[in-house]
């Protein structure tokens, strides 16, 4: 597991190391400077001319040290402060000093006619870090519009100067870097978006900060790493037979909708799930059945509360929603579903669009074994927050959703980030935009249903079901390139992708 860092709870590991370790923060800067000048040399970059480009903060103080070590091996740098001289840290006008008689050029101000003028190869970002607290604007802002209009190479110092480290929104405007060395931990506002596709290839480096007071952070969001998930995956004993391996009832698909029972319940079977019956419009019987005869297939014209007991009673565990409609006979299925079943349960799609008019359907019902897969839209709808709104934080909003009614949530987007309360929001960092087509969906709901049917834990099945996912969708990307992509092969992938993570 990795930590996933915000900007305040990096600052606080960083203060935690330099007053309770006694590390002075000049030696992590000296570490910090060392590590993104070898990080440089490696990526083979053109050093012909370079421009360090320092705000007056720590992040600055890291531009300069970098400037003077380039200095030193007789590299043709210029280091810029675009800062305000008044207002540096101690350890930036340290870091100033220390650029004298290196051979570095110092130049107190920005003047963009001198800038656009140099032929730089290399552009150093080191205007703003994690400490960048507003919108950026004015002279700072015509600084960060010049530095993406170079020719020049960009990285960055820590994280692009202008992304949030906690939200990875754009604070006005943004470096758009080549590359970034991010200091210690990869800070959360690097892998959400914006931010992470303006951080360009980002690599973090460990310059000994520690990350005791991020653990103590319930809210320090995290993310899981290759053996974290080998670890979730269920078990295949010699010794079994399809019961042991979960009883699935989806609850899926309408009338002209047969697509996403097919899907999901493909899904499920390809991901290890033992025996998957489908209960679904009538309308849709004969097509599933000749599209996957191995799923049990159960029909409904009208609701029928019996049946529908019956159906729970044999599943250990439901998934239900996706295709499912939003019609009286939907409603009247959701609604009995979610008071009647003490099972797991996967409420997707459809689901979700229902419950969203009627959140009184979650009074009395077993919130707590309940996952919820909504992408932003469906989001909005449940939590009643626009999308805008959550974008400006969606950590803290999924948080404060889970939080309200006790669920596993996954919201899913181009970075699906997971939240159930009591556990730290984790970011899942699998998955690619081949994966940006109709059906995706259904087949993320049949993947951790299937875990949840295999004895994962709620909170199991979501993060292994949404790394698997994204593990299929980058296997296909790799044989057939990002256009392509069927939701149907992303669920027949899923179980190579399982395989794969086996052997890591
Ligand atoms: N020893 C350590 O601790 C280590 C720290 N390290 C490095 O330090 C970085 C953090 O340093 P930091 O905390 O000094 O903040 P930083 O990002 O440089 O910016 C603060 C300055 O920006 C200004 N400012 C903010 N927003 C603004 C805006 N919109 N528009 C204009 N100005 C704005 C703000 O101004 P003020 O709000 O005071 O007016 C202040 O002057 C971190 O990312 C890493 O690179 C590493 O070397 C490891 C060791
Ligand atoms: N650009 C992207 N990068 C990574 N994953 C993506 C991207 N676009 C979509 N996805 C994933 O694909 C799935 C789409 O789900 P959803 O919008 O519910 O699809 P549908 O309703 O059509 O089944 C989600 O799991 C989402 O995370
Ligand atoms: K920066």
């Amino acid at each position: 597991m990795r930590y996933l860092p915000d900007a305040k709870q990096m600052k606080t590991a960083d203060s935690f190391t330099i007053n309770e370790l006694k590390i002075p923060s000049l030696e992590l800067m000296e570490r910090a400077a060392r590590a993104c000048v070898n990080h440089i040399k490696d990526w083979k970059i053109n050093l012909n001319k370079i421009c360090v480009l320092c705000g007056s903060g720590n992040n600055g103080g890291d531009g300069f040290a970098i400037a003077r070590m380039f200095a030193w091996e007789g590299y043709d740098v210029t280091a810029v402060l675009v800062g305000n001289r008044d207002h540096c840290t101690p350890e930036t006008a340290h870091q100033i000093e220390q650029l004298k008689n290196t051979g570095a050029q110092f130049k107190e101000q920005f003047e963009q006619e001198a800038f656009e003028s140099e032929p730089y190869t290399l552009i150093i970002d080191a205007i703003f870090g994690v400490g960048l607290c507003r919108e950026v604007g004015g002279r700072y802002a015509q600084i960060i519009e010049c530095v993406n209009q170079s020719d020049a190479v960009r990285m960055s110092v820590d994280i692009p100067s202008g992304i949030c480290a906690t939200t990875g929104n754009v604070l006005g405007t943004a470096v758009r870097a080549d590359y970034t060395v991010t200091i210690q931990e990869t800070k959360v506002g690097l892998v959400l978006d914006p931010g992470r596709s303006y951080a360009g290839i980002c690599v973090s480096e460990d310059i000994g900060i520690v990350s005791l007071p991020l653990e103590r952070d319930e809210e320090t969001a995290c993310t899981l790493e290759g053996s974290d998930y080998a670890a979730l995956l269920p078990k295949r004993n010699a010794d079994s037979n399809k019961g042991t391996y979960g009883k699935l009832l989806m609850i899926t698909g309408s009338k002209g909708m047969s697509g996403a029972a097919y899907l999901g319940s493909l899904a499920a079977y390809r991901t290890g799930t033992g025996l998957v019956q489908i209960y679904t419009a009538k309308e849709n019987r004969v097509i599933l059945q000749s599209q996957i005869p191995e799923a049990i297939i159960t029909t409904y014209e009208k609701y029928d509360v019996n049946e529908l007991h019956r159906l729970i009673d044999w599943a250990d565990v439901v998934a239900i929603g996706s295709g499912l409609g939003t019609k009286k006979t939907a409603r009247k299925i959701l609604k009995e579903t979610l008071a009647y079943t003490k099972k797991p349960c996967v409420i997707d799609a459809d689901g979700l669009n229902i419950l969203s008019e009627h959140m009184d359907y979650l009074c009395g019902a077993d919130c707590e074994h309940f996952i919820f897969t909504p992408h932003m839209k469906e989001f909005e709808r449940i939590s009643g927050l626009k999308i805008a709104e959550v974008k400006k934080d969606r950590i803290a909003a999924l948080r404060t959703f889970v939080k309200e009614y006790d669920v596993t949530c996954v919201l899913k987007d181009s970075r699906t980030t997971i939240a159930k309360p009591r556990e730290r929001v984790a970011v899942n960092l699998s998955g690619c935009a081949a994966m940006a087509k109709a059906g995706s969906g259904d087949v993320l709901a049949g993947i951790i249903a299937s875990y949840l049917a295999q004895g994962l834990s709620e909170w199991e099945a979501a993060l292994l079901g949404v790394y698997i996912h994204g593990r299929a969708g980058e296997i296909i990307e790799k044989e057939q390139g990002a256009y392509s992509l069927l939701a149907r092969e992303l669920a027949q992938k899923a179980g190579t992708a399982m395989t794969i993570q086996e052997e890591n």
